[in-house]
């Protein structure tokens, strides 16, 4: 059997009084892509400096890579690649430029061929004489992935790395991560995008520097327990007034002319939304929970903590 590519138990990180992660347990398997989700604020960023040996946790322990997290933070950081969510370039120089530059500055050798070869890994050949400057919100990632994975690093840690970009080159962006995967690097990938969650293999979601939910998409929405009605017809916004505050109703939320009703106590909340679309002659049908709807939830429970 192999080791995961991250094992990591009760990892603690503490800035002044506050505790910003606590006590965190995560495993990532060889392979695989691992989504990070959390409202701002909860811990991901810090996490993820934590596992590169960046950040030298308060308390836990864990494995990264085969390499303890405290004592061998160097060898861990050699075989990483973080992409921040602020990752800069030189302006005026070209791609390519960019790269052999990081390439330089990493002692890579030999820098022509290793350049030469992430330009056509990522589709940047025929864009390599452009400045970086000039290039579209999704080039510029991918010019920011390029020079992540140059060093072929066995595990990949993006901390937002779509964040302002368009749903077509965010879904190339996701493209060009499975590939990766595919060829047996490990993914840890921080978003607040529902699709991109949906596209990772497992989820963990952290609140208030607590991880409070684990597993495949379909497994966090099964247990997370919710029942979701949708209320349609022209009378939707009486509807959305009524429900307000009624018997087992958590959440309400328009998309377009219909109204999802979201709650934990399945009786109850049937109860109250056919009541509602008797009074203002609305349909009521059973729908599939979405992965919005819990991570609302989440992050209700997470505040009411
Ligand atoms: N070096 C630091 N010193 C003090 N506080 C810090 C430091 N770094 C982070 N924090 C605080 O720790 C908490 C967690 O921050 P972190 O950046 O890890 O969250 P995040 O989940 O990545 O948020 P976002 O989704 O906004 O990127 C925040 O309250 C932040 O202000």
């Amino acid at each position: 059997m192999t080791l995961p590519a991250i094992s990591v138990t009760g990892l603690t990180k503490r800035f002044g009084d506050k505790t910003v992660v606590n006590r965190v347990t995560l495993s990532v398997e060889r392979g695989e892509i691992a989504g990070f989700l959390g409202p701002n604020g909860s811990g991901k960023t810090t996490t993820i400096r934590m596992i590169c040996g960046l950040l030298e946790p308060d308390g836990g322990e864990g494995r990264v890579l085969g390499h303890d997290i405290r004592s061998e933070r160097r060898a861990i950081n050699r075989k990483v690649g973080y992409m921040t969510q602020r990752f800069s370039f030189y302006e005026d120089l070209t791609i390519e430029e960019n790269l052999r530059f990081v390439a330089g500055l990493y002692g890579m050798v030999p820098v022509g061929r290793i350049v030469r070869d992430t330009l056509a890994d990522l589709g940047l050949t025929a864009r390599r004489g452009q400045l970086a400057g000039d290039l579209s919100g999704g080039w510029k990632q991918r010019l920011a992935l390029a020079a992540c994975i140059m060093h072929r690093p066995d595990l990949l840690l993006l901390d937002e790395p779509t964040a302002g970009v368009d749903p077509k080159a965010r879904r190339e962006f996701w493209d060009e991560i499975h590939r990766l995967a595919a060829d047996g690097m490990t993914v840890l990938v921080s978003t607040h995008y529902m699709d991109e969650a949906e596209r990772c293999h497992r989820i963990n979601y952290i609140s208030f520097g607590h991880l409070v939910a684990q597993g495949t998409v379909e497994e966090v929405v099964r247990d997370a327990g919710l029942t979701t009605l949708v209320l349609t017809g022209t009378n939707t916004p009486q509807a959305a007034r009524r429900l307000a505050g009624a018997p087992g109703v958590e959440q309400i939320a328009p998309f377009g002319n219909a109204l999802h009703v979201v709650g934990r106590d399945a009786a109850a909340l049937r109860a109250s939304v056919e009541r509602v679309a008797r009074e203002t002659g609305t349909r009521a049908a059973p729908a599939d929970t979405s992965l919005e709807d819990v991570f609302i939830k989440l992050m209700n429970d997470g505040t009411a903590a």
